[in-house]
């Protein structure tokens, strides 16, 4: 059994209050808020964003993704080096990066030195805004046929020209290491169906679900938002889990309604805060996916990251949350590099 990292929720001393939310509407998940800066603590200009933390306890527990993931790669740089040492095979994951948005740009310079710290090799192909889908098309193909790659995933989203669908369809099923060719997906939707893999982040939270010893099968869940990264394949994952799930999306009548009769709650709206403590049902879990960039002048970059779960008031209510970060977020990449090195087991047939 793995052990268990359980800090308290505390509430803030400093906090940020939000001045332009936009509520009930789902804002894409890059969406950029206008925050300033208050030391009051009155809510009433809506939920407050935490920035920093100090004593008073409440009862939620607190998930630590950050040490969840790096228990996993800690493992994933033990295996690598025992099939490097075996069969003489470095895993190589290839990530293709369309455009210059600077969440992207984060994303897979993360994800490179990731790679590296296991010792995975990577591949980069960063390409202008204006390319041609043929031109992506081109190098996917040219990763397909590598056999030093073992992995390839495109980065999402992809420019408003190019057909992503066509793309993602376009990578060979055996290195389709984020799980979104709708072969891996329409295997992850069939009963009994097996992907070669399962999207980073839905897994990765089902993941930190296990290792937190709680209980999916049989449980009310309801998951918030229906896109092709996290929605969707959270809510099939989940229904292999033998949960009951309800997925919650912008056209929904009553989603505070819906969303309080979950046991386990999965917010991937990215809006944030848009998930108040009046819709969490006492002692129910939260699995927070959001990660909106919001200003805030104070930071040193310039931004927060904000999760879709007004976290203050969620810690009163919940019996267990994931903050952001250092929730979810951590878990999709070790997903990542532990897909990347199955991927290159399975091709060599590597126990
Ligand atoms: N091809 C893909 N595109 C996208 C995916 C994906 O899984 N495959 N998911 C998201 C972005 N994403 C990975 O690509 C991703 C998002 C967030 C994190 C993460 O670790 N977040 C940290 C905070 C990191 C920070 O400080 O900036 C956290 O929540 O703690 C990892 C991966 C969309 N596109
Ligand atoms: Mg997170």
């Amino acid at each position: 059994m793995a052990s268990l990292m359980l800090t308290d929720c505390s509430s803030s001393t400093t906090r940020l209050i939000p001045t332009n939310r936009t509520n009930g509407a789902f804002l894409p998940r890059r969406c950029i808020g206008q925050l300033r800066l208050s030391t009051t603590a009155s809510s009433r200009a809506g939920c407050t964003l935490s920035i920093s933390s100090s004593s008073s306890p409440s009862p939620a527990k607190v998930i630590d993704g950050k040490a969840e993931a790096k228990k996993i790669t800690d493992q994933i740089t033990i295996d690598v080096s025992r099939m490097k040492e075996s069969i003489g095979v470095v895993p190589g994951l290839a990530v293709i990066l369309v455009g210059d948005r600077k969440d992207s740009e984060t994303y897979v310079t993360n994800k490179k030195l990731a790679c590296k710290s296991v010792g995975i090799k990577s591949l980069e192909v960063l390409l202008p805004e204006d390319s041609s889908e043929e031109e992506v098309l081109k190098y996917v193909a040219a990763f397909n046929d590598d056999h030093s790659v073992h992995g390839i995933l495109v980065q999402l989203p992809l420019p408003s020209h190019m057909n992503e669908q066509k793309i993602l369809n376009a990578v060979s099923i055996e290195k389709d290491v984020d799980g979104f060719h709708p072969l891996n997906i329409g295997r992850l939707a069939m009963k009994g169906g097996e992907p070669l893999f399962v999207p980073c982040t839905p897994k990765g939270f089902i993941e930190l679900l296990h290792r937190y010893n709680i209980e999916i099968e049989g449980k009310r869940v309801v998951v918030i938002g229906r896109s092709n990264i996290v929605g969707m394949p959270a809510a099939l994952l989940l229904l292999k889990e033998n949960a009951t799930v309800s997925v919650i999306h912008s056209k929904t009548k009553n989603p505070e309604e819906i969303t309080r009769e979950a046991d386990i709650i999965i917010s991937a709206a990215g809006q944030p805060t848009m998930v108040r403590g009046s819709w969490i049902k006492p002692g129910a879990v939260v699995i927070d996916v959001g990660t909106t960039q919001v200003e805030d002048l104070s930071a040193r970059s310039g931004y927060r990251l904000v999760g879709d779960v007004c976290y203050e008031e969620a810690c009163k209510v919940a019996s267990v949350i994931t903050p952001v970060p250092g929730g979810v977020g951590p878990m999709t990449i070790a997903m990542l590099l532990s897909n990347t090195l199955t991927s290159a087991k399975r091709i060599h047939n590597f126990e």
